[in-house]
């Protein structure tokens, strides 16, 4: 997968592209990194990426022209099959979730639009952007941290990126439920000690173990993901204990 931010502060995805998961991923080849400073893309004297807006009013609104032209450079220099997700982060796009996540795993070229200042001109959202995207209902300084967010929980899912690929599958939200308690040594650690069930040895009983405590622990902090959803059997049996 390519992936290409475009930003105002390529400095930020430095330590990002470099480091622990996504460095390896980067070194290995699973997935190619690049940042663009749309500035780059003005043409006036002062290199201006943002103006005021048509009809007065309080802040300044990013034009339209140097990204356009970010986002066209690449995409006529990199002739790819499929035209390129181009994914605007901002506080009134789509709430990203893990299945949005796997969705654009499945792509071969994303292309990130992270913006500052108090807006973006529209014909930006009409004309440019193929998905608006937000990690939540709060505003920040720009999209480059959301972008971070969502290249972390897309690029995780790449075959061979996490190494070992039953994980991404357990975790939590993967399974459409949150993830069951995890325990490694010691044994007993200040009085506290890992259920026996996990040092039995007895596969089919830790399964169903592990999936009653993701459906429990799902049920008491996060009952939202069960509305809709038609319980098993099992899953009733333990609702009722
Ligand atoms: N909530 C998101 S994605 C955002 C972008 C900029 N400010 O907030």
């Amino acid at each position: 997968m390519r992936i290409d931010v475009m930003t105002l502060f390529p400095a930020m995805f430095e330590g990002v592209f470099s480091s622990s998961i996504l460095g390896k991923a980067k070194d290995k080849g699973l997935v190619e990194l690049n940042t663009i400073n749309f500035r780059d893309y003005t043409k006036d004297k002062h290199n201006s990426v943002d103006d005021y807006p048509y009809g007065g009013g309080g802040g300044m609104v990013l034009k339209p022209e140097p990204l356009f032209e970010a986002v066209e450079s690449l995409t006529d220099s990199v002739k790819t099959e499929a035209m390129p997700r181009v994914i605007l982060m901002c506080p009134q796009g789509e709430k990203f979730t893990q299945k949005k996540a796997e969705e654009l795993s499945k792509e071969s070229h994303l292309i990130f639009v992270c913006g500052h200042y108090e807006g973006y001109d529209e014909r930006i959202r009409e004309f440019l952007v193929t998905d608006e995207l937000s990690i939540g209902d709060y505003v920040l300084t720009g999209g480059e941290l959301p972008a971070m967010v969502v290249i972390d929980s897309v690029a995780r899912l790449l075959p061979g990126v996490l190494g070992n690929e039953t994980s991404a599958v357990t975790d939590s939200f993967s399974t459409g439920l949150l993830e069951y308690p995890q325990y490694t040594r010691p044994v007993s650690f200040r009085g506290m000690d890992v259920p026996d069930i996990l040092l039995s040895g007895h596969h089919l009983n830790i399964e169903t173990w592990r999936r009653k405590q993701s459906f429990l622990r799902t049920l008491e902090r996060r009952p939202d993901m069960l509305e809709g959803l038609e319980l098993s059997k099992e899953q009733m049996k333990w609702k009722q204990e």
